[in-house]
């Protein structure tokens, strides 16, 4: 789902007043729209009698829900914490007289790791105990283990039901919730014994340049070799090739077994959230995208393998967007049908798609029309709203294409925003059967090839493939900058306008590359490292700066595909990086926190420190203790250790009330004298939070700086709205220095 007219003014755009969308500062009174309501009762939309608590939902505050996301281990870990500490501790809490309800679990949701709470945001800031339950949410959000996400947007992942081997494709991704779910189902089966690269593939993919960059910022969250991003007009996507055979110079299209259409949309399922749309609905809204809408889901099919499975989902609620669209991709590839998952997520709270809708050409809604043939009679009336097609309305054979089988969720159904999902499938093998009734007047051809701009090289720096923070209508500059992989070689790539397109090339080192062989020899990594999937950006295969790593398949892609022809701007998981060793001491290679998990299980076990809850607490809540500040038996261990970094792994255990429930796993930095956790600050504190109940105190430096500028601790949940945009709200901490905290590294735990 997504939007358009609205988008630039919901999302915190430049010149959006922060106060201009919350819900809880205007009044009900001010929420009415005529229009929408003469069309969604012309439509039937829900039956009479619902009509009023359907709007009295339409009206409400929507309430918060999140995700716990991440490593299978640590979202069970966390979700007991939330189950066992907090929601006890939010159960008998009153607030200016009034008894607030604790989170409660969507019932839902697989393995109830997703959570719903509906309090002010007055309560969030001044009561002790909601205040506490936010600040972990914020930390742990910082840190990629909990996703806010809108309740409804976490379904269309549930439904295509992707598994780590297969190839998937998110034709309209950014700013990427959905695409999220889609990695951690694609990792689903990691484990630290067994390699954590799953054989398929997701490729995600946005036309807007901008926010593919939050794409890259936010999966940076959950690494993956097997994650690439593309940037282009879905409803043109090129084919992408890959050999027909291991070593063939013959190629053939990659056939993807899942793809995901949450195509751009009116968005009017989330009036609840975005109340402006209360004064600017209109039905062109929906009529205007029902041809892209089309298109793109038309390409998918294209792209989609035998038997494989398309996900087509908006936040609208308006059947032009929906179901006509579903009608009219039926209609131009009988190949497909659209799937019964009445039975799947069966306390999901849902209503048939519809088989009969009305649409209207006059944004006042005076008059809506049975059928196109009636329509067209008064074209000569209607004059410029004349860009209706037959496919704005239901086909004769509604009843021959199962449309109830879509799914449409309505706010007052289950206290959520308004969605609409739709399961596709593709028979088993391909059966040309003829087209069906009525020729709809989308294409159903093969795209023509996509303009493409040279990249301009720059041999000398390499290109950074995820940070990019110069302005974005939709996006808070400091979360996207502060989290975000680190800038290299000062290399900027321009984000004026949505198009341009600007990324250094692919080039997989030889296994034999000498830096590759020394780093992987320090780092003390297995024979089995996959080392010939290890690439680097610039086209001379010089290791400048950092390596990423790609899985088999990915790497195939790259090789089989012009990167520039595939708008390429991200593919596998950065794992090494050069570390400048201070005085006296060279450069030197070392992980990342973003690619622990996925080196870990090369690593080899002797080369791996283990300390204890004593050591964990000094090193998490100090800043760069001195080795001989640790207890004396560690000491030696410490000073034994070759200058550089380290894994360090902490089993579950106790100390003095706090707990640490399962093994965590940290890169650590050992300088002259000191060590120091090579985790960002908001990691750190995410980490202190959750094990020791309390943030890390503040360093020396950061209490002078914070009397200088009385800065503060993030305060605010950082979420992605529905429709992409980053919550207006959420503000980072800029990162502190030295090696270590310099640079923002993903916390990595087990
Ligand atoms: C907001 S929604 C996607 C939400 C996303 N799936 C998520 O869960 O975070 C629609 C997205 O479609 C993108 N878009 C619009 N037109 C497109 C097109 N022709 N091809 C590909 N993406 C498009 C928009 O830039 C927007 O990011």
């Amino acid at each position: 789902m997504g939007r358009s007219r609205h988008q630039g003014r919901r999302g915190g755009g430049k010149h959006a007043k922060a106060d201009e969308y919350r819900t809880d500062l205007i009044q009900k009174s001010d929420m009415h729209n005529e229009q929408f309501y003469a069309y969604y009762q012309a439509q039937n939309i829900v039956p009479q009698d619902d009509w009023e608590s359907f709007l009295d939902a339409l009206r409400s505050p929507l309430p918060t829900t999140f995700r716990v996301a991440g490593s299978r281990q640590i979202a069970e870990s966390l979700n007991d914490t939330i189950k066992d500490v907090h929601v006890p501790s939010l159960s008998n809490v009153t607030f200016e007289d009034q008894k607030l309800p604790p989170p409660v679990q969507l019932p839902w949701y697989p393995d109830g790791l997703a959570w719903q709470f509906n309090v002010p945001k007055k309560v969030l800031r001044k009561s002790p105990e909601f205040k506490k339950f936010h600040s972990f949410l914020v930390f742990e959000t910082e840190v990629g283990n909990i996703s806010r996400q809108e309740a409804v947007s976490m379904l269309p992942p549930l439904f295509l039901d992707v598994k780590p081997h297969h190839m998937v494709m998110d034709m309209c991704a950014a700013p990427g919730s959905k695409t999220a779910q889609l990695l951690e189902a694609l990792h689903a089966q990691d484990t630290l014994t067994s390699t954590s690269i799953p054989s398929g593939v997701l490729v995600a993919n946005d036309s807007d340049y901008k926010r593919t960059h939050l794409l890259i910022h936010q999966s940076a969250r959950l690494p993956s070799p097997a994650f690439m991003v593309t940037n282009l007009d879905a409803s043109n996507y090129p084919s992408i090739r890959l050999p027909s055979a291991p070593g063939s110079n013959k190629k053939e299209q990659l056939l993807f077994d899942r793809i995901l259409c949450d195509v751009p949309c009116s968005g009017d399922g989330t009036i609840r959230k975005n109340i402006g749309i209360w004064k600017s609905w209109s039905p062109n809204d929906g009529n205007g995208l029902h041809g892209l809408q089309l298109r793109i889901l038309q390409r998918a099919m294209k792209m989609l393998k035998p038997d494989g499975r398309i996900v087509y989902s908006t936040c609208s609620i308006n059947p032009v967007e929906n179901e006509a669209v579903i009608a009219a991709a039926l209609e131009s590839n009988p190949e497909y049908h659209l799937v019964d998952v009445s039975s799947v997520l069966p306390e999901l709270q849902r209503r048939p798609g519809m088989t009969f809708w009305r649409p209207t050409a006059d944004r006042y809604v005076s008059t809506t029309y049975e059928s196109y043939e009636a329509f067209a009679t008064t074209i000569s009336q209607v004059g410029a709203a004349t860009k209706l097609t037959p496919g704005h309305w239901p086909p004769a054979n509604t009843d021959a294409l199962n449309l109830d089988r879509c799914m449409r969720i309505y706010p007052h159904l289950q206290d959520s925003g308004g969605f609409f999902v739709a399961v596709l499938e593709r028979q088993p093998t391909e059966a040309k059967s003829a087209p069906r009734e009525r020729k709809r007047t989308a294409e159903n051809v093969e795209p023509t090839e996509p303009e493409t701009k040279k990249p301009r090289l720059e041999p000398e720096s390499e290109a950074l493939p995820s940070n990019n923070s110069s302005s974005d209508a939709y996006v808070d500059q400091t979360s996207v900058a502060d989290t975000n992989t680190p800038t290299e070689g000062g290399n900027e790539i321009p984000t004026s306008g949505g198009g341009s397109f600007k990324e250094m090339p692919y080039t997989f080192l030889s296994p034999q590359d000498p830096t590759l062989i020394s780093c992987i020899s320090r780092l003390r990594l297995s024979a089995d490292f996959p080392s010939s999937n290890v690439l680097v950006r610039n086209p001379e295969g010089d290791v400048v700066r950092s390596m990423y790593l790609t899985n088999d398949l990915t790497k195939e892609i790259i090789l089989a595909n012009d990167f520039t022809r595939i708008r390429l701007n991200a593919a596998g998981t950065k794992v090494f990086t050069k570390q400048e060793g201070g005085k006296g001491v060279d450069a030197q290679y070392r992980i990342l926190g973003e690619g622990l998990p996925v080196v870990l299980p090369y690593t080899q076990t002797d080369a791996i420190v283990t300390g204890d809850m004593t050591i964990l607490k000094h090193l998490v809540m100090s800043h760069y203790p001195l080795c001989s500040s640790f207890e004396e038996s560690f000491q030696p261990v410490l000073e034994g250790l070759e200058l550089g970094c380290h894994i360090f792994k902490f089993p579950p255990g106790e100390l003095d009330g706090a707990l640490l429930p399962h093994e965590l796993f940290v890169p650590i930095w050992k300088s002259g004298v000191s060590v120091s956790l090579m985790v960002d600050k908001k990691a750190k504190n995410a980490l202190a939070l959750r094990v020791f109940g309390k943030e890390v105190p503040p360093s020396t430096r950061e209490k002078k700086s914070k009397t200088e500028n009385d800065a503060e601790l993030p305060t605010e949940l950082v979420g992605v709205e529905e429709n992409g945009e980053v919550d207006e709200s959420s503000k980072m901490e800029v990162a502190e220095d030295g090696p270590g905290e310099g640079e923002p590294i993903v916390l990595q735990a087990f």
